[in-house]
């Protein structure tokens, strides 16, 4: 496939398998002496190596008969097929809409007639949604036509041309366990899986690979867009390793259907994305993806009114203004509203919705104390009259100077599924992509992959699944311009934004932050066992590494008990933290440590 630009510079090279590129990155680093702050800029040579090969894609959903499920599948019929349908207001045809990747665009660079933007996807060779192969489960046995028309989303004219494809589409039986999901929606199980636990992952694995089979796709990613679950405890001997995850499995212990599909998908190779809030990725599950070194990533699509309260409260808080009191309503119809009309499913929710700020507000000392934080409300009201088309109200009431008030209230109206369809497509292309890029650097001249806990997915969730150590970030333009960077090195590294001198350690390509990669060598901060830099996690080699002054951004902690990673919990943030360096040319990217938070 000819490439849409060429980069004309003795730092990129294309082979017919590969796209090299070489990059240095610039950081500082920010380390207290003495009760000195320290700012020190430093930089790591970077090699990045993208595989050019597109594969064939297969994309199997758990909870594919579902609002999103079914309307992800449609509209990439639809782009693929062409069509358009007739609607009150005239005509319409399919597109992406609402896709970073294909509907969104980055500035190249400058020219003659000044900047020049390209779609993002044309950053590098990936995967077109229309090429997509689409596979999955539901606990309801209608086909895609039928649960297509019960999602009501789509206008019916367009619903009649898909339906002869879609109604050749029917999900496989699923894991169904009652107790995670809400009791209302025991109505629609009449598709499940009987038998013990393990036989039951067992026959998810089958039909991982009998979709790999038959479909002739060269990989498969597995999403989880089913149900909102209650959150799981995190037991030690049941889900903190994941040998103890395992053997809980075996057991028939408490391991919920979405770990359950995790454990499968990761067993199979194939890479794993929650779209749902409830913590899938118990310790031992991302331990197991690491020594597996497969891709997870989550949790929970931002759609809407979370995405719109990420830039809200970073222009607010970013501006000086002190938001004190936030307010966010919203109630909906589709079957998704009614699962969270349930206490549990709704906590789970409310966890992903509230701590999108806290980053943001811990940033800014200014304004905020150690225990400052604004009124945070959410509230989810089911209404089945409104179905899919979410209302959502918000009030954003903030301190202004001397004693002034400001009040910002929004109020937005949007089907729920055509929004969250086309990050589904922008998480699961993303996520091959990163699958075909390997790095190295000068001090560790072995191509290595990005940490397992695939963090560049932030900008597309709610809750970012992040390593243990690595700051989460929320603040939307933050998380884009990491994806954008991220690109860029391989891609357009010439064109990649260095990342300023003073730049926030959250996200912007601090090296193992939300899957910026790990670097080697270049801190001017040696440090001894144990120093510890305040703004990053960069830390000295660790036990088994090569002594030295080399310091390795890691990261997070080798794991000291359960790996795993930072599912954004009430208290998400980049505080110093005992870290560890990883050894030299260890292959397996370093797991986290649980930072779950208990089952509310
Ligand atoms: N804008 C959005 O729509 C949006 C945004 C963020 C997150 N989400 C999350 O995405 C998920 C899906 O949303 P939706 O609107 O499609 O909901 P939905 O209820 O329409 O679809 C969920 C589907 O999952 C099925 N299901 C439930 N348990 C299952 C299991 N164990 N195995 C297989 N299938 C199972 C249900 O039968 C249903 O068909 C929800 O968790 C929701 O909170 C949605
Ligand atoms: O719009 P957003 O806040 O990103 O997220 C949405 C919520 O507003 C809605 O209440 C919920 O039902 C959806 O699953 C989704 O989570």
């Amino acid at each position: 496939m000819a490439e849409p630009f060429l980069v004309e510079s003795p730092d990129v090279t294309y082979s017919k398998d590969f796209i090299e590129a070489k990059y240095t990155y610039s950081t500082v680093h920010v380390c207290k002496e003495n009760g000195v702050t320290k700012v020190r800029p430093c930089s790591t040579r970077f090699t990045f190596r993208t595989g050019r090969q597109v594969p064939r894609l297969g994309v199997m959903l758990v909870g594919w008969g579902g609002n999103n499920g079914t309307t992800v599948t449609a509209a990439v019929l639809a782009n693929r097929l062409g069509l358009s349908w007739m609607t009150k207001t005239g005509r319409k045809t399919a597109n992406y809409y609402g896709s970073l990747l294909q509907a969104s665009t980055v500035c190249l660079g400058t020219g003659p007639s000044g900047d020049v933007y390209v779609p993002f996807r044309d950053l590098l060779p990936m995967v077109h949604p229309n090429d997509i192969v689409f596979d999955g489960w539901d606990i309801s046995s209608l086909n895609l036509a039928e649960a297509m028309r019960r999602a009501e989303v789509l206008e019916w004219p367009l619903q009649e041309q898909l339906w002869p494809h879609m109604e050749k589409m029917k999900p496989r039986p699923s894991i169904y366990i009652p107790e995670f999901i809400a009791a209302n929606q025991e109505e629609r199980a009449d598709n499940v899986l009987r038998g013990p636990m393990a036989q039951q992952v067992e026959q998810i694995r089958r039909d991982i690979r009998d979709f790999k089979e038959s479909s002739g796709v060269d990989k498969v990613i597995v999403l989880w867009t089913a149900n909102t679950e209650r959150f799981c405890d995190i037991v030690p001997g049941l889900n903190d390793t994941a040998d103890n995850l395992l053997r809980a499995i075996e057991r028939g212990l408490e391991v919920s259907p979405s770990t359950l599909f995790a454990v499968a998908s990761i067993l199979e190779g194939c890479a794993y994305i929650n779209g749902s809030p409830q913590n899938t990725f118990v310790p031992g599950a991302v331990e197991l993806a690491a020594q597996r070194r497969v891709f997870i990533g989550g949790d929970d699509f931002k759609s809407g009114q979370t995405k719109l309260k990420s830039v809200l409260v970073d222009f607010l808080v970013g501006a000086g203004l002190k938001t004190k009191s936030i307010v966010s309503y919203n109630h909906l119809g589709n079957n998704d509203g009614k699962n969270l009309s349930a206490p549990q499913q709704f906590r789970s929710k409310e966890i992903s919705k509230s701590n999108v700020v806290d980053d943001t507000v811990q940033a800014n000392p200014v304004l905020y104390g150690p225990q400052d934080k604004p009124d945070h409300c959410v509230v989810i009201k089911y209404v089945p009259y409104v179905g899919d088309s979410k209302r959502a109200l918000d009030e954003y009431t903030s301190e202004i100077m001397m004693g002034g008030t400001n009040t910002i209230v929004i109020h937005n109206t949007c089907e729920d599924s055509l929004l969250a369809s086309p990050i589904i497509l922008d998480l699961a292309i993303l996520t091959e992509l990163c699958q075909r890029i390997s790095f190295c650097t000068e001090a560790d001249p072995e191509f290595q992959g990005f940490h397992s806990v695939l963090s560049i997915l932030a900008f597309l969730c709610k809750a970012p699944l992040v390593p243990e150590g690595s700051p989460v970030v929320n603040a939307l333009f933050r998380q884009r311009s990491c994806i954008e960077n991220i690109l860029r090195y391989p891609g357009a590294p010439s064109a990649a934004s260095p990342v300023p001198a003073g730049a926030p350690t959250g996200l912007q390509g601090v090296p193992g932050c939300q899957g910026v990669p790990v670097p080697t060598g270049g801190c001017p901060d040696p440090g001894g066992a144990g120093a510890q830099c305040l703004g990053c996690p960069v830390a000295p080699v660790g036990p088994g590494g090569t002594s030295g002054s080399r310091c390795v951004l890691v990261t997070g902690p080798v794991p000291r008990g359960p790996g795993d990673a930072q599912h954004q919990g009430p208290s998400s943030g980049g505080s110093p933290f005992p870290i560890h360096g990883v050894p030299k040319g260890s292959k397996v990217p370093v797991p986290g440590v649980s930072q779950h938070p208990a089952a509310p």
